[in-house]
């Protein structure tokens, strides 16, 4: 075929045989010349060439649009630019070729002449050199660079969206000794395998990053203080177990520090300065452990932390118990009925109140089971005192949000009364404002089925929230307790004095019963004396007190005098 083109001089064939490029001329959507070195490259001979094999035998099923497009383009007379294809071999192997093809005219011919090159070997290299860029050799986890470019991509979303995030950083105890003692090896091998074990512990959307030396990054985006207090935990976890390395068992332990997006920092080099510090102050710590940046997270993080992890022992433990408080009728100072208060005794800390851990036990459905043990225990012992003969006519018991929206919360009620034999017009479920108000046609099932068995309603902490008065009158409720924050200065203010005394006259209009919480004074006892308030309840009458405690007073009635 080359004698199309041959001038007479040889120099062509010459020249085309020593190029080391693949060198073609197509016409028609064939090939009209193929020198050696591209017959050589794809392993057909020159007489495949110009018989079975044209462009599309070279290259890869998948990229054939891309060979439709480019033909296309040089028959249009269009010039080409280099662009990549998957070369495909006669016997099957694949390869990375750069491709330039340019429209050219010989004589009267159109064709399109062009240039191969393998560049598979420079592709590895150039991937190489990206990898070397981006990523740390030993572990091939992100390093430096490619963390910060992540970090900045973060933080543009954060500020966009409002978002949080945690940057932890993370460094073995120790680790010199490692290298010191059994060589770089083996504490190569360490970071490599601790590597792997950290990328066990983060989410897809974390970045674990190696900084250099046994220090590693964790960037958590979209992150409370308390989840990325959990990742840290899981790590000091993972970390624990013996590496079995270079014939050696070793046991290492991490320290941790974490800086919180964007109260810590709202640029990379802070946030990490900052997670520094926090891991130093680990260090200071003991080793082995987590340090936030700021020492109010640190606080209230492992409270919580230990919270979590002790509640669900607290309950088989018996760990809970209840306190009683009075609810006194103003009419004659006799204590009508009383308030179940939960107490977690807790072995080494002392009586926790219930204001520290009940959000905590919401948070992680703990609230189910307690409250269910709180019912039942309020149940049996108004079961227990009425039994003495004691006059108990109200055991008021706190329901929280998500224990009243529970699946089968009316069954488990029932249950309680059933089991206890307590009758179901001495049970008054309290339940908030809020509670009540957030699903009011899912509530208004709920508590008519509660009010069907007889059990009493009253609304906690009234005031505070919002209700709809149109509601007020469908729901089946029969007590108002008025928040103590309105009792609590009615002596002085004239604002809660209103509140209170519109509360106690809407409270009788709809023929409600008003209570009023926190009573601490002789004089809030009169003023809510001359609104007409029906009950009262707080530490002017009795702190809540355990049972034993209790039982006396019922006894004793010592408030008739009080009217
Ligand atoms: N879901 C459940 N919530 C519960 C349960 N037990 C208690 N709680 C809720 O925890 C909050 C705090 O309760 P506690 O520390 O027991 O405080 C109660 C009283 O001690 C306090 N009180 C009563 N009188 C006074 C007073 O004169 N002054 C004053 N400073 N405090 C007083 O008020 C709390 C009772 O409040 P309330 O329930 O609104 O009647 C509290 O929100 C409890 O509801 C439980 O078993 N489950």
């Amino acid at each position: 075929m080359s004698e199309v083109l041959d001038d007479g001089t040889n120099l062509f064939q010459a020249t085309m045989e020593a190029a080391q490029v693949g060198i073609f001329v197509m016409g028609e959507g064939r090939f009209i010349y193929v020198n050696p070195f591209m017959r050589a490259l794809f392993g057909y001979s020159e007489e495949e060439f110009q018989t079975t094999v044209g462009p599309y035998e070279l290259v890869v099923a998948e990229e054939h649009p891309i060979v439709d497009q480019q033909l296309a383009r040089r028959a249009a007379g269009i010039p080409g630019q280099a662009y990549e294809l998957t070369g495909r071999r006669k016997d099957g192997s694949t390869f990375t070729m750069s491709v330039l093809g340019m429209p050219a005219r010989f004589g009267k011919l159109s064709v399109s002449v062009g240039t191969v090159l393998d560049v598979t070997d420079r592709k590895a290299a150039e991937s190489r050199i990206r990898e070397l860029a981006d990523f740390d050799p030993l572990t091939g986890l992100p390093n430096r660079r490619l963390l910060h470019d992540r970090v900045e991509q973060m933080i543009a979303a954060a500020e966009r969206e409002g978002g949080s995030a945690a940057l932890m950083f993370l460094d073995i105890d120790h680790f010199k000794r490692v290298n010191d003692s059994l060589g770089h090896s083996v504490g190569d091998e360490l970071l490599c395998a601790l590597a792997q074990r950290y990328a066990g512990v983060v989410r897809k959307v974390d970045t674990l990053a190696r900084l250099g030396g046994d220090e590693f990054i964790v960037l958590l985006p979209e992150v409370t203080a308390a989840a990325a207090a959990d990742v840290a935990r899981r790590v000091l976890e993972i970390a624990a177990a013996p590496f079995s390395v270079g014939g050696h068992a070793l046991t290492i332990t991490p320290s941790i520090g974490i800086s919180l997006y964007p109260q810590d920092g709202k640029d990379i080099d802070t946030l990490l300065k900052n997670a520094d510090t926090a891991m130093y102050k680990a260090k200071d710590l003991g080793r082995n452990t987590f340090q936030f940046y700021s020492s109010e997270m640190n606080m209230a993080t492992l409270e919580r932390l230990m919270m979590e992890s002790n509640l669900r022992h607290a309950l088989t433990a018996s760990e809970f118990e209840l306190h009683y408080q009075p609810l006194v009728s103003l009419a004659n100072g006799e204590i009508v009925g009383v308030e179940a208060l939960i107490r977690w005794r807790h072995p080494d800390l002392g009586v926790i109140m219930p204001d520290r851990f009940i959000s905590v036990a919401e948070d992680t459905g703990m609230i189910n089971p307690i409250g269910d043990w709180v019912l039942f225990e309020a149940c049996r012992q108004a079961q227990a005192w009425i039994d003495e003969g004691l006059a108990l006519q109200t055991m008021a018991v706190n329901v929280a949000p998500v224990q009243f929206r529970q699946a089968g919360f009316v069954e488990m009620v029932a249950g309680a009364l059933g089991t206890t034999g307590l009758a179901a017009e001495r049970l008054e479920l309290e339940l908030t404002e809020r509670t009540v108000m957030h699903d009011a046609e899912f509530t208004l099932g709920t508590l008519s089925a509660l009010n069907r068995m007889g059990v009493s309603l009253s609304l906690d902490d009234f005031g505070t929230g919002y209700s709809s008065l149109a509601y007020l009158k469908r729901f089946p409720v029969g007590k108002l307790k008025i928040d103590r924050s309105f009792i609590m200065d009615l002596e002085r203010d004239a604002d809660d004095r209103a509140i209170a005394s519109t509360i106690v006259s809407m409270g009788r209009n709809l023929r409600l019963t008003v209570l009023a919480e926190g009573v601490e004074t002789a004089e809030q006892l009169t003023l809510l004396r001359s609104m007409g308030c029906g009950m009262v309840q707080g530490y002017y009458f009795s702190r809540p007190v355990d049972a034993l405690r209790m039982t006396e007073l019922l006894r004793s009635q010592p408030f008739l005098h009080e009217n």
